[in-house]
């Protein structure tokens, strides 16, 4: 009874574990078979859209944004979520999403399962949880905001940061990398967006890296490695449907995972 009670409890992948404690009734679940087959496109496929679309950005929101629109066919914007007591939402604001495009990114520092997130997650609601345990902070502000960019310049070479720590203002140099803000589908409103989890592999451009929103924490000296040789942990909103201009993005924040491994 104890191990059933236990292997239930262990399929529910909270992605935001303070908020849907409080909320949980309110909250329909994603339920998947595997994690694996949780995939709404390929891994494949999410690589080419990035790759494609961070070779046509420069350094300045704006003009990303129209690359964005251009190539994509859609731009994205926060603003006043739809919900009351929503705080703020992303929206579409102009263009078409078509289903299955990466429309938003999960910035944040990347913790691995044995890196401690308690600190990071006193007061905390952006912090998102991967089906293995994997962490990322996509809180913009305090601790958090710092030890991201201190991981950042750990990082960067010659200078150059190998990633990209403009997600934590206001006008982010990727567009997508919002991802954060997108709040939990409700009773009025149903998900039309999905997280996927996609590891960027170690093929992925180094000159395109200065794009992504995401760096290791690697808070342990022996897990240093060379950072072209490692796997990068993103985490990719996907369109579940085709979502018009002036529609909110709305994800689902739990996934029961019904075979888990
Ligand atoms: C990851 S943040 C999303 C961005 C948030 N709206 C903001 O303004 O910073 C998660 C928080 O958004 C709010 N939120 C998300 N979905 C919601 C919903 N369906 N209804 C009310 N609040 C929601 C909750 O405060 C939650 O802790």
């Amino acid at each position: 009874m104890i191990k059933s009670l236990a292997r239930r409890w262990n399929q529910y992948k909270y992605r935001f574990v303070p908020w849907l404690a409080a909320n949980i009734n309110e909250s329909s679940p994603r339920i998947v078979e595997t994690v694996q087959l949780d995939k709404l496109i390929s891994d494949e496929d999410v690589e080419q859209q990035l790759n494609i679309l961070f070779s046509k950005f420069g350094s300045n929101h704006d003009v990303n944004s129209q690359a964005v629109l251009d190539l994509c066919g859609f731009r994205i914007n926060r603003k006043p979520s739809l919900l009351e007591d929503g705080g703020i939402g992303v929206f579409v604001d102009a263009g078409l999403v078509k289903s299955g495009t990466v429309v938003a990114i999960y910035p944040g520092a990347v913790y691995q399962p044995w890196e401690p997130v308690f600190l990071i997650s006193l007061r905390n609601s952006y912090l998102f949880r991967c089906a293995d345990s994997v962490h990322i902070d996509g809180k913009d502000k305090g601790l958090s905001r710092m030890m991201y960019n201190s991981f950042a310049r750990r990082d960067s070479l010659r200078g150059q940061l190998m990633c990209d720590n403009s997600w934590q203002t206001e006008y982010p140099l990727n567009p997508l990398a919002v991802g954060q803000y997108v709040n939990n589908q409700s009773n009025k409103f149903s998900a039309n967006v999905a997280y996927q989890e996609f590891d960027v592999p170690a093929k992925f451009p180094s000159h395109l890296r200065k794009y992504i929103p995401n760096t290791e924490a690697r808070l342990h000296q022996d897990m240093e490695q060379s950072m072209f040789n490692r796997l990068l942990r993103m985490v990719v909103l996907v369109s579940i449907r085709d979502i018009h201009p002036g529609e909110e993005l709305f994800s689902t924040y739990f996934t029961i995972v019904s075979k888990p491994s």
